[in-house]
């Protein structure tokens, strides 16, 4: 694997991927086949599929976890010819991804069109899986696979929702890796969005404040929430949200990491913590967003973080606070505080 290539060769109109690092060649790949239709339309007769069905991922239970079986494009052929569809199906399919060998990633939706879905019970006792929901499954499914499907499901929860031009009206026509939609009326491109929404763990330097919509599973805790409006910058998201839900003003944000979330739609979660200022910690629950909201001990945290056993698990065995799944930007947040109070007491000692 060379690490580095200074020079960027061109071959036809793309590049030379011989000389460049495995990420950077499987990038570039990647950008190939979103641009050149005929690049990807031969990478998909060679390429491996991950199917659906009404956006739920086809899974395969392997102990406590769920293993993403994946269909050749021979197996899919053949699979949609046993249930009477014609394998120009394949075409609505949406690139994902590819692996370092530049194989391409391919996901189809079998429920989505109602006209040609196919009926669940019988596709999945053909393949040995079950098509299950996805926020159902997230705490089983390694970090890997869960960000693939959840790349896919935002990506055909898109085109389903696209497929006409709302200015026109008229229907329309996805490229062939699916990385974006045009109308042929007039020429308008549509691209898959994702909506920012800033998240942050408030703290008062002792405590977090931890939040719940009536919505959550009973007895779940998150940090605040909220979509950015139109014209805000990240920073004023966050001290209006935290205003809106709570009722506080926040101060010192510090920018943590970052998540795609798919539920409901696709959002892009940017992650801060923040502190309150001084002496202003009563919180006033603005009832029309939240059901409630607290603040929390380091002991009272650190003791949920530490409970074992999947989420849905969780829910029935009584304990006072529950904390989102692992995958969730939220869970990583509230573990980070956790640690950098733990390692700060214990410095203190
Ligand atoms: N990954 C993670 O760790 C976490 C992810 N999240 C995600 O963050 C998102 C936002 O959190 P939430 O507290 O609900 O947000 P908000 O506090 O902004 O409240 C949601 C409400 O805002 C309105 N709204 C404004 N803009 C939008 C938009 N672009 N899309 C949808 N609704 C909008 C809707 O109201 P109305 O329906 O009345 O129109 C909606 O009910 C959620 O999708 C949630 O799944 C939240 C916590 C943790
Ligand atoms: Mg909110």
């Amino acid at each position: 694997m060379s690490l580095y290539c200074g020079t960027v060769c061109r071959r036809k109109s793309f590049w030379c991927y011989r000389l460049l690092s495995t990420y950077v060649n499987k990038t570039r790949y990647l950008f190939e086949l979103k641009e050149d239709d005929e690049a990807c339309r031969k990478a998909r007769q060679a390429g491996v599929f991950y199917l659906f069905h009404d956006l739920a991922p086809l899974l395969q239970t392997s102990g406590r976890q769920y293993l993403v079986p994946r269909l050749s494009r021979a197996e899919l052929e053949r699979l949609l010819g046993k249930f009477g569809q014609d394998s120009q199906r394949i075409e609505d399919s949406v690139l994902i991804g590819c692996s370092n060998e530049r194989e391409a990633w391919f996901a189809l939706d079998l429920g989505l069109s109602s006209a040609s879905s196919i009926h669940k019970p019988e596709v999945e006792a053909e393949l040995g899986g079950s098509f299950i929901s996805l926020r159902r499954a997230v705490s089983q499914l390694s970090s890997m696979d869960s960000s693939l499907l959840f790349t896919a499901r935002a990506l055909l929860r898109w085109h389903d929702g696209h497929q006409f031009c709302s200015k026109s009206g008229q229907p329309t026509k996805k490229n062939v890796a699916g990385s974006k939609r045009v109308c042929p009326s007039n020429n308008i491109i549509y691209y898959p969005q994702m909506a920012p929404v800033v998240i942050t763990l408030v703290t008062d330097g002792a405590r977090c404040l931890l939040a719940r919509q009536s919505s959550f599973p009973k007895g779940l805790y998150s940090a605040l929430a909220g979509f950015c409006d139109i014209g805000e910058s990240v920073e004023e998201a966050i001290r209006r949200e935290v205003a809106e839900e709570v009722g506080l003003e926040v101060e010192n944000l510090q920018y943590s990491t970052s998540q795609h979330w798919p539920f409901p739609n696709s959002s892009l979660m940017i992650a801060c913590h923040a502190t309150v200022k001084p002496g202003q910690t009563e919180i006033q629950v603005n009832l029309r967003e939240l059901e409630a909201a607290a603040w929390f001990s380091l002991d009272e945290v650190a003791a949920a973080l530490m409970r074992k056993g999947s989420f849905i698990e969780q829910q029935s065995d009584g304990l006072p606070l529950l904390l989102p799944p692992k995958l969730a930007v939220a869970h990583h947040m509230i573990k980070t505080w956790v640690e950098t109070q733990t390692c700060s007491s214990l410095a203190a000692i």
